[in-house]
């Protein structure tokens, strides 16, 4: 695990630029194009309107999410609607490069449902097999969630697919699955906020309960895992 600790969200902002950068332009020299899944909430919106002042090959990059609310594209909860004010709607990314997760009007299984086809018509899977990400961006919640995979939720069991419906107390989400994290050729974590110092503890502790704490079980196999934190979590 990588652990960079910064004084503020602005630096930990340039450090992930930095990062994603160098994965996203190594990932197009080796293969031809970056597929990153991205992180919701409020943490990255900042990244994301740097990335748009970037001038990056766009035509070879793919994006997908995370997680996102099951709420329509156009909603102020979306993470899709967050990222596309950021970032995409900045930039000349083709269309076909940008992979939002089905939401409304389909029903959270079927949207689940869609968003795995199109993930294993995207990557070529055979049956069983996982996509596998260049960059995962994550977040964390102070409960130590991340993604939509909260604490003690049918979502953390789920491990023959990388697709399935997250649930925030009644809320409905779609998340990716704990394998399909884990198969992310680099994993970035960006976590600030006080808020989340006791969480942050109990995710990073060296015998971790990934049912109370599922952002501990983010443990990529073949992958690199960076927490990129703000000092202000790591607690006195
Ligand atoms: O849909 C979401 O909200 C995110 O994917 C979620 O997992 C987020 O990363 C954490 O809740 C941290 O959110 P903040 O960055 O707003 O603290």
């Amino acid at each position: 695990m990588n652990q960079v600790i910064c004084p503020d969200l602005e630096t930990l902002t340039t450090q992930a630029l930095m990062l994603i950068q160098k994965r996203v332009f190594a990932s197009i020299d080796q293969q031809g194009r970056a597929t990153l899944a991205l992180a919701g909430g409020s943490t990255p919106k900042r990244l994301y309107q740097q990335i748009a002042a970037q001038s990056w090959p766009w035509h070879q990059i793919h994006v997908f999410w995370g997680d996102e609310r099951f709420v329509p594209p156009d909603h102020p909860d979306s993470n899709y609607q967050m990222t596309r004010t950021a970032w995409l709607d900045r930039v000349a990314m083709p269309g076909s490069n940008i992979h939002p997760m089905p939401t409304v009007p389909l029903t959270p299984t079927a949207a689940a449902e869609a968003y795995e086809q199109e993930l294993q018509a995207f990557f070529a899977l055979q049956p069983g097999e996982f996509p596998v990400f260049d960059v995962i961006l994550l977040g964390m919640g102070d409960d130590g969630h991340t993604a939509s995979l909260f604490p003690h939720t049918a979502a953390l069991q789920v491990c023959d697919r990388a697709v399935t419906v997250g649930q925030k107390g009644e809320e409905p989400r779609l998340t990716l699955t704990i394998p399909t994290l884990n198969f992310g050729r680099c994993v970035i974590f960006m976590v600030a906020g006080a808020n989340k110092a006791h969480a942050y503890t109990q995710v990073t502790a060296s015998q971790p309960n990934g049912e109370q704490y599922p952002a501990a079980l983010i443990r990529p196999q073949g992958g690199d895992l960076w927490w990129l934190v703000e000092s202000t979590i790591l607690e006195r």
